[in-house]
This record gives C-alpha cells, structure tokens and sequence, in this order.
C-alpha cells in the first residue's frame, strides 16, 4: 500500500519511522510520501490560507495550493486511490472502515487546519475520484495531523504481514463487534488479587466461554450501542 500524506506540518510524521509502521515501510510493505502544502505556493510567504468568503473568524486554507499538492501526489499514483479529509463533518471513522482501507492501493490524506479546507477542493476530486470525509470523533482538534496518524496506525496494522502474528487481530475490541475481554498474566496473585480460575484451568473450551461472557458483559456496562440486538 501506498500513503500519502499532504500536511503544513511534515515533521509531525517523522513518527511514523519506528515500530511497526516503521518496520512495515523497512519490508516494503508500506510505501509512505509525506508532502509540505507549503511546497505548492509560489509566494514569498509560502501562504495556504485567507479570509473566509462571506465573513467570520479564522482563516481558510485556499484550494490552489491544495490543488497543485493533490494534482502531484495522484500524477503518478494507483489507478483508483482514494482521498480522505479528516473533518468533524465527517464520516465516524471504525473499525470496520480500517478493515475496508487496508485492502486499498493508495490512499491519500489531507490534513486541514485552521477553519477547514475551500469546500471546492472537496468538489473538484470528489468529481474526479473517491473523496471521504472521516471524523476520529466528536470534539475539536487543532488540525487533521492526530486523526490521520490514529487513521494510518488503525488501518496499516491490519495490513497482511505488518503485524508478526495474525491471530492477535482476531481478539480485540471492535474486532467482532463485542469490546474485548480483560486480560491476565503472570503472577497469579498480585496485591492479593488473583488472576480468575478459570484462565488458569487449563480448559481452552471454559476458558473460550468465558471469555465470550466477559466481553457480553463488559460492551453491555460500557457500550450498550454496540451490543447486538439479539443480546
Ligand atoms: N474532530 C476533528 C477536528 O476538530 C479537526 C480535524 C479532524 C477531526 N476529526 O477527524 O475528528
């Protein structure tokens, strides 16, 4: 897979040069371009925004520099890659989208800041190509940098060969619907708390039973929404 990330701050993504990701674009697994707005002006200030049209606060980042970025980053791309804008507007980004990203060629990341990207960026490739606006969750970020770093790390590690061993994705929260159960290890009793029998009973079919119960019973306390309807 290839990633391409456009952003006015590059080093926020030096990052992505260690454990996993890092070693997953060391093994040619992942191939990563990380693209300065700032190097598609052509002013002595190396401006990417201005007013917003029709009045109010803040800036607006202007769609030239945004469309010489994505115009050189897709020049030489994948035949069908697609463009995600993290935005509080946006799609909620899950589990089942990172499953659905990892199997992409090429994704493309634009990250805004200041009071957004000209709505005629969005237009323009949205007429061209997949353009998706995701939203990491419902509260105020300074930019699309955290979103996208939580995006790259949710969807790479799913790509077939990044993570060592792929039975550790089948158990986890969000992986089956259900959040995950606790987990234990070693020793069997720390500060007077045990580790819970059953774990240590050596009975995979107990042990796989219970389990399942825990996870019923924790999305239940935790997160009602997400328990199927048929529990
Ligand atoms: N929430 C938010 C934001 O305030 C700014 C950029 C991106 C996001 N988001 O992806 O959730």
């Amino acid at each position: 897979m290839r990633i391409d990330i456009v952003t006015i701050f590059p080093e926020f993504f030096d990052v992505l040069d260690i454990s996993l990701l890092g070693k997953a674009r060391a093994n040619g697994l992942i191939e990563l371009g990380v693209h300065n707005l700032r190097d598609f002006t052509h002013d002595r200030h190396h401006t990417v925004d201005d007013t917003p049209a029709g009045g109010g606060a803040g800036m607006v980042m202007k769609p030239e520099p945004w469309g010489e970025a994505l115009d050189a980053v897709l020049e030489n791309g994948a035949d069908d890659p697609i463009i995600i804008f993290p935005s509080p507007a946006g799609v909620p980004f899950d589990q089942k989208m990172a499953r659905e990203l990892a199997h992409e060629q090429q994704i493309v990341f634009g990250c805004g800041r200041y009071e957004g990207i000209d709505q005629r960026v969005f237009d323009h490739y949205a007429d061209r190509g997949r353009v998706r606006l995701v939203s990491l969750g419902d509260y105020v970020l300074n930019g699309g940098e955290v979103a996208v770093m939580a995006m790259i790390e949710a969807v790479g590690r799913l790509i077939p060969g990044v993570v060592g061993n792929p039975e550790s994705l089948v158990e986890e929260s969000h992986e089956d619907g259900l959040l995950e159960y606790p987990s234990y290890t070693k020793p069997a009793v720390w500060r007077e708390r045990e580790v819970p029998p059953v774990l240590r009973s050596g009975d995979h079919g107990a042990i796989a039973r219970w389990r399942h119960e825990q996870q019923i019973e924790r999305t239940r306390r935790v997160r009602p929404d997400l328990l199927p309807p048929e529990l």
